[in-house]
C-alpha cells in the first residue's frame, strides 16, 4: 500500500501510566479511515501524539512517518509546519478552533496567510471560496460576521473551511458530529465525503458512531484499551465482525430499518489504564472469553480475508447474522 502516514509501535504514557500500547497504523493517500472504540480507548491520543499536541507530561515513543519525515521527537518548528499544512485536525467543538471576537472571514484569511502566504484580496477571495465549498450560503456577505451569528452546524462547516485553508494531505476529524442533531450530522458527514472526493485529501474519522463510520470510511480500525483489536475494509468488518468487542459495538447500535432486534449493550466499562486486566484487556467483558484469555494477550495478526485481528477465540463467521453497511447507515 502506498503510504501517506506510517505509524509504528506508537506508545504514550501519562505520568508513567501507559495509555497507548504500541499502535501500528497506515493511512494511504486519499483514503478514508475510521477509528472507532468507546471513550478512553486512545483514539484521540494516537493523533494528538502524532502531531505533537499532547501536554509535556506525556511520554511518546515509537515512530510516525509522514513522507520521509519523522514526527515523533521532531522540533517544534517542523511540527508547526506539518499542522494545518500537511495534516489538519477538527474537533467536536468548533469553539476550540474559532475565535468568537474575530470575524470569521478574517480568521480564515489568517489561516491562509499562515499556511499559503495568501494576503489581501487574494486571501479574501479564497476564504469566500472555501466558505462556499463547505456550504455556507451567502458567503461574501457572511464573511464579516462573528461565530455567534452562525448555527452550530455552520460553525462546524467554518472550522472545516479553516482546516482546508492549508490544503492538507490528511484531515483528522475527531468526533466532528457528536454534538450535532441527526440531520445536521448527516449533512456534515456528506460534506466530509464530498470534500475528500473533490480535494483528494485523506480523512481519518474518529468516532464511536459505527453508522457514521460506515457512511464515510473505506477502512476501519477498532481500538480497545490503547490497542488496535481489529481492522480491515469497512464492508468486511460490518458483514462479519470477528472480534467480540467489534461485535459488541455492532450489537449496541440502534437500527432504524431492517428486522427489529434487541439492543445489547456491552457489559461493564473500559478498564482504567492504571489497572489493566492481565492477558486480553477485553476478557472481563467478553462473553466468548476462555481462561487462557486472562493469561495471554493475543497478538494482532493478519487474517486470510485481509483484516487484522487480535483474538484467540473470534466470533465464527457463520454464527451471526451479517450487518450491511446500508443498514447501519440508516
Ligand atoms: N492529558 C491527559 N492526561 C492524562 N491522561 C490522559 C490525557 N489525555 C488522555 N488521557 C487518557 O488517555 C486515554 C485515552 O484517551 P483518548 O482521549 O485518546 O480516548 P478516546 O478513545 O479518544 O476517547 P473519547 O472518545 O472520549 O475522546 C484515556 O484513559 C484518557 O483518560
Amino acid at each position: 500500500m502506498d503510504r501517506l502516514v506510517e505509524i509504528r509501535d506508537l506508545r504514550v504514557a501519562f505520568d508513567g501510566v501507559p495509555v497507548l500500547h504500541g499502535i501500528d497504523l497506515d493511512v494511504a493517500p486519499g483514503e478514508a479511515l475510521g477509528l472507532v472504540g468507546e471513550s478512553g480507548c486512545g483514539k484521540s491520543v494516537t493523533w494528538l501524539a502524532a502531531l505533537g499536541l499532547l501536554p509535556a507530561k506525556a511520554r511518546v515513543t515509537g515512530s510516525v512517518r509522514l513522507g520521509a519525515g519523522e514526527l515523533v521527537g521532531a522540533p517544534r518548528e517542523t511540527l508547526e509546519t506539518v499542522r494545518g499544512k500537511r495534516i489538519a485536525m477538527i474537533f467536536q467543538d468548533p469553539s476550540s478552533a474559532l475565535n468568537p471576537v474575530i470575524r470569521v472571514g478574517k480568521q480564515i484569511c489568517e489561516a491562509l496567510r499562515l499556511h499559503r502566504d495568501l494576503r489581501g484580496a487574494a486571501a479574501k477571495a479564497e476564504a469566500i471560496r472555501l466558505m462556499e465549498m463547505v456550504g455556507i450560503p451567502d458567503a461574501p456577505r457572511r464573511f464579516d460576521l462573528y461565530t455567534h451569528e452562525f448555527s452550530g452546524g455552520q460553525c462546524q462547516r467554518l472550522m472545516i473551511a479553516m482546516a482546508l485553508a492549508g490544503r492538507p494531505d490528511l484531515l483528522i476529524a475527531d468526533e466532528p458530529t457528536t454534538a450535532l442533531d441527526a440531520t445536521i450530522q448527516a449533512q456534515i458527514l456528506e460534506l466530509l465525503a464530498r470534500l475528500r472526493r473533490e480535494t483528494g485529501m485523506a480523512t481519518v474519522f474518529i468516532s464511536h458512531d459505527l453508522g457514521a463510520v460506515a457512511q464515510v470510511c473505506e477502512r476501519v480500525c477498532v481500538m480497545y484499551a490503547g490497542r488496535i483489536v481489529e481492522a480491515g475494509p469497512v464492508e468486511r468488518l460490518f458483514a462479519h465482525p470477528r472480534h467480540p468487542y467489534t461485535r459488541g459495538l455492532f450489537d449496541a447500535i440502534p437500527q432504524m430499518s431492517g428486522p427489529r432486534r434487541r439492543l445489547v449493550p456491552i457489559p461493564g466499562t473500559v478498564p482504567d489504564p492504571r489497572a489493566l486486566p492481565p492477558g486480553c484487556a477485553f476478557a472481563p467483558r467478553c462473553t466468548r472469553a476462555h481462561d487462557a484469555c486472562s493469561r495471554t494477550r493475543p497478538d494482532l495478526l493478519a487474517q486470510p480475508d485481509g483484516r487484522t485481528l487480535a483474538c484467540a477465540y473470534p466470533v465464527p463467521e457463520a454464527r451471526h447474522d451479517s450487518f450491511s453497511t446500508e443498514r447501519a447507515m440508516t
